[in-house]
């Protein structure tokens, strides 16, 4: 009977290639084992195994692959001016493992590293088996430098917008250009899509504030000691939405903070009779030049080849590579620079194979080759990660994870 090669057997182990994960006496670690049943023709969960360990580690078996890619982490270390890494691409494909085990290695190369998840769907806590939420910095237990970890809330993002565009908890345009001091033009500026703007705050809005509010934290004093950022973005929808953002939100705020400054500036002889009013009126134009200024600095933040690299992050499927490929396009066209493709979670080299597993890997490399003959993707250093046999959580597994990858 052909043997599974996801599972490899205890001989294939290769000690270099086990991950140490330190717990603490008599804890209790979960193992999942995936196995094929040759009948079903089908994955299953063979056992979920529950040890009780009275040694202070234990080994996670894991599977050894050449990696023959190398990421150049050494230029990714190399120096102590701050830079950020954005990792992005489809949903599910390994994002937050990647950014997660990246950040893991910085900080184990001697760089103070903060790793930000901007993405809705947060998975850092889980990833990294710590409870991270609250949206503050909260330190990361295990590395060698000080880890942090950020998951910006972004309903809250949301909601300061909101607070930013409607005054006094009103809704609608109307309420808004009044609160502005522009009530009598609200007609004329349908033009400016403010109904789309205020009322519904446009896709990709929460995920720009959130990384204009790691911006502001960054620049205090405080977070001064991080040189190396790591994004965990959310899926590629909001990462295309995000990036065309700025300009809409520039053109549409710009419009209307000219406008108001021309009215004024006419009646400001009347307007200085209302003095109270004027000041909320300053207020909300106020708020909304800062979100202006926000959203450029996150455009140029995405735009700095010195300071910023975009790596994608895909699995060898048809559908991930066209959706990379897509992403690569629109980055490109937005000057964002990206290096760098990590495909993950590619079916390690075996011996002997069982049918799905022959299957499997056929289908992964026709995608690879796929790869190779995109003109998007082709030119990008090519970083191969393979699929383990365990979840990847917990500072030792994200370690071991990043030692594969990032070389
Ligand atoms: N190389 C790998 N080998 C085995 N499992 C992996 C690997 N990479 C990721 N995983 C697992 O796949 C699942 C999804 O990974 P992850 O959360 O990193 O993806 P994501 O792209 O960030 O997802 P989302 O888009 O939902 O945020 C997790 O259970 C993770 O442990």
């Amino acid at each position: 009977m052909a043997s599974c090669s996801v599972i490899p057997s205890a001989s294939s182990l290769v000690s270099s290639s086990l991950c140490k994960l330190f717990t603490s006496r008599n804890s209790i670690a979960t193992v999942g084992l995936l196995s094929f049943a040759p009948k079903s023709s089908s994955f299953v969960l063979l056992s979920i195994k529950q040890r009780a360990y009275h040694e202070s580690s234990f080994r996670v078996r894991s599977v050894a692959v050449p990696v023959e890619d190398v990421a150049g982490f050494d230029d990714m270390v190399a120096g102590t001016q701050r830079k950020y890494y954005m990792l992005g691409g489809k949903g599910g494909v390994g994002k937050t493992s990647c950014a997660a085990s990246l950040a893991v290695k910085f900080a184990n190369s001697g760089h103070p590293t903060l790793v930000v998840s901007t993405d809705p769907a947060h998975s850092l806590s889980d990833s990294f088996a710590q409870d991270l939420t609250g949206g503050t910095l909260v330190p990361v237990e295990g590395p060698e430098c000080p880890l942090f970890a950020l998951e910006i809330n972004p309903d809250k993002a949301r909601e300061e917008f909101r607070s930013a565009t409607q005054k006094n908890g009103g809704t609608g345009v109307k309420d808004f250009m009044e609160g502005m001091g522009l009530g009598m033009l609200v007609e004329q500026l349908g033009e400016l899509k403010l109904g789309e703007l205020l009322d519904t705050p446009p896709p990709g809005l929460d995920e720009a504030m959130a990384i204009a509010k790691v911006m502001q934290f960054l620049e205090s004093q405080e977070y001064s000691m991080f040189t190396r950022i790591v994004f965990d973005t959310a899926p590629t929808g909001h990462t295309l939405r995000l990036l065309s953002l700025p300009d809409f939100l520039d053109a549409s705020i710009g419009k209307i903070l000219k406008l108001r400054q021309k009215i004024t500036s006419a009646t400001s002889a009347i307007k200085s009779v209302f003095g109270q009013e004027q000041t909320t009126q300053q207020d909300a134009a106020d708020k909304l030049e800062q979100l202006r200024e926000r959203m450029i600095k996150v455009r140029e933040l995405f735009r700095d080849t010195d300071s910023t690299e975009f790596v994608i992050v895909t699995i060898p499927t048809v559908m991930a590579i066209n959706e990379s490929s897509r992403l690569r396009a629109s980055l490109k066209k937005e000057n964002v620079p990206v290096k760098k493709l990590v495909v993950n979670q590619i079916l390690p080299p075996s011996a002997t194979d069982c049918k799905f597993c022959a299957m499997k890997r056929k289908d992964q490399s026709r995608a690879l080759d796929m790869i190779q003959n995109d003109p998007e993707l082709s030119n990008l250093t090519l970083i191969q990660a393979p699929l383990v046999d365990v979840e990847i959580r917990g500072v030792p597994a994200l370690k071991f994870l990043g030692d594969i990858i990032w070389k």
